[in-house]
């Protein structure tokens, strides 16, 4: 792995940056070039990634974050992974496509997009043995690679009909609450949650967004704020702790959220603290919206109950401001996400439309077609 790094001061770095959308992750024909997400907004670091153990301590270090960039990240751990392919078979082939992607699925547990892009990696495996029988082991490895490099380009225009059918619900000085980062550098580009606010700035409609700062990893902090900030878009910061009082001051007209799984039955996972707000959201009579690719939506998994939740290090939430802020030895939870129960959602909002309660029903109508 090496780096590419773009260390600034900060007072200069705003100008190298100014209003470049900055791309998460960038396939470079034999190697992934990828974001380290941690060093933001202070350091732009690109690191460039050979192997598939690479990505996936990319993923697990939350180096790369956010669903649908996990799930592209690990589609191209899967296309590096090809090349330390030694055989000439393909049920070998095939196998070791498997065991790649079996590896890259334990890098983290809860964006059910990550396992989505790695399924849609061994089915185009097994397609591509099928299809080109007696076929070279390049060409099925380059067919890999021209899957992920698909679901990148795919991403950016879900995320842009998210945009587009979330527009009609934000009017011009509407104040707008996100948590975490759901944003660009989540996704190949525009966001989930961030998107309306993109295209409601390419449509001449100026939001106020709030973001909260998004304990312990800081995600609404180093992230949204940086990437709406660079984009000239009129945002706010807040402790996780403040998002009460602004609603109660009617400074917020709607709260809009990402995620990283949303169950049959509507239930959504998603950056801890998201449960918290959709209560305070219900309670202020403010709507919460859940901006969902397909990619994001689980049907095989029935309830909120069977989404497995990433616990992680302590020393996220004692350490997280570069100095130690709680007694050596306290006992920490830190869950890193949490599920909000769908009675909470207003809406999921998707790149083939809104969808509302009952949401059972109405999250299998859309893939049904
Ligand atoms: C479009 S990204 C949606 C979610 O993935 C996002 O809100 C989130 O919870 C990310 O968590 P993270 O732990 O930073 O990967």
């Amino acid at each position: 792995m090496s780096e590419n790094k773009e260390s600034l001061p900060a007072s200069s770095r705003k100008s190298a940056v100014s209003r470049q959308a900055l791309s998460s992750l960038v396939w470079k024909g034999n190697h992934l070039s990828m974001l380290d997400q941690r060093l933001l907004p202070e350091t732009i670091v690109m690191l460039d990634l050979f192997t598939t153990e690479e990505v996936w301590d990319g993923i697990h270090a939350m180096k790369v974050r956010g669903a649908p960039a996990i799930g592209m990240a690990a589609a191209y751990g899967v296309v590096l992974g090809t090349t330390s392919y030694r055989g000439t078979d393909a049920a070998g082939w095939l196998e070791h496509v498997h065991a790649v992607c079996g590896h890259l699925a334990t890098s983290r547990p809860t964006a059910v997009n990550l396992f989505w892009a790695l399924d849609r990696m061994k089915k185009r495996a097994g397609e591509l043995i099928t299809e080109a029988e007696g076929g070279q082991i390049e060409d099925w490895n380059a067919g890999l690679e021209c899957e992920a490099m698909a679901i990148q380009a795919e991403d950016e225009e879900v995320c842009r009909q998210i945009g587009i059918h979330a527009l009609p619900l934000f009017e011009d000085g509407m104040g707008v609450l996100t948590h975490c980062n759901a944003g660009g550098l989540a996704t190949a580009k525009y966001g989930t949650a961030l998107a309306p606010m993109y295209l409601a700035q390419e449509n001449g409609i100026h939001l106020k967004v709030f973001a909260d700062e998004t304990r312990p990893v800081l995600q609404g902090a180093r992230l949204t704020a940086f990437e709406l900030q660079q984009a000239g878009i009129d945002i706010t910061l807040l402790c996780d702790n403040m998002a009460g009082m602004v609603m109660a001051k009617g400074w917020v007209q709607a709260v809009i959220v990402g995620t990283d799984r949303v169950a049959a039955n509507g239930d959504v996972a998603n950056k801890i603290g998201t449960y918290s707000l959709a209560v305070l959201a219900k309670a202020h009579g403010i709507p919460f919206y859940v901006a969902s690719p397909l990619s994001t939506i689980d049907l095989k998994t029935a309830t909120g109950a069977d989404i497995p939740i990433e616990e992680r290090p302590a020393e996220e939430v004692t350490e997280s401001f570069g100095k130690r802020t709680a007694p050596q030895g306290i006992k920490v939870y830190n869950p890193a996400f949490d599920v909000t129960p769908h009675e909470y959602v207003t809406a999921i909002i998707t790149e083939k439309g809104i969808v509302q309660a009952p949401f059972n029903e109405n999250l299998t109508a859309l893939f049904a077609d």
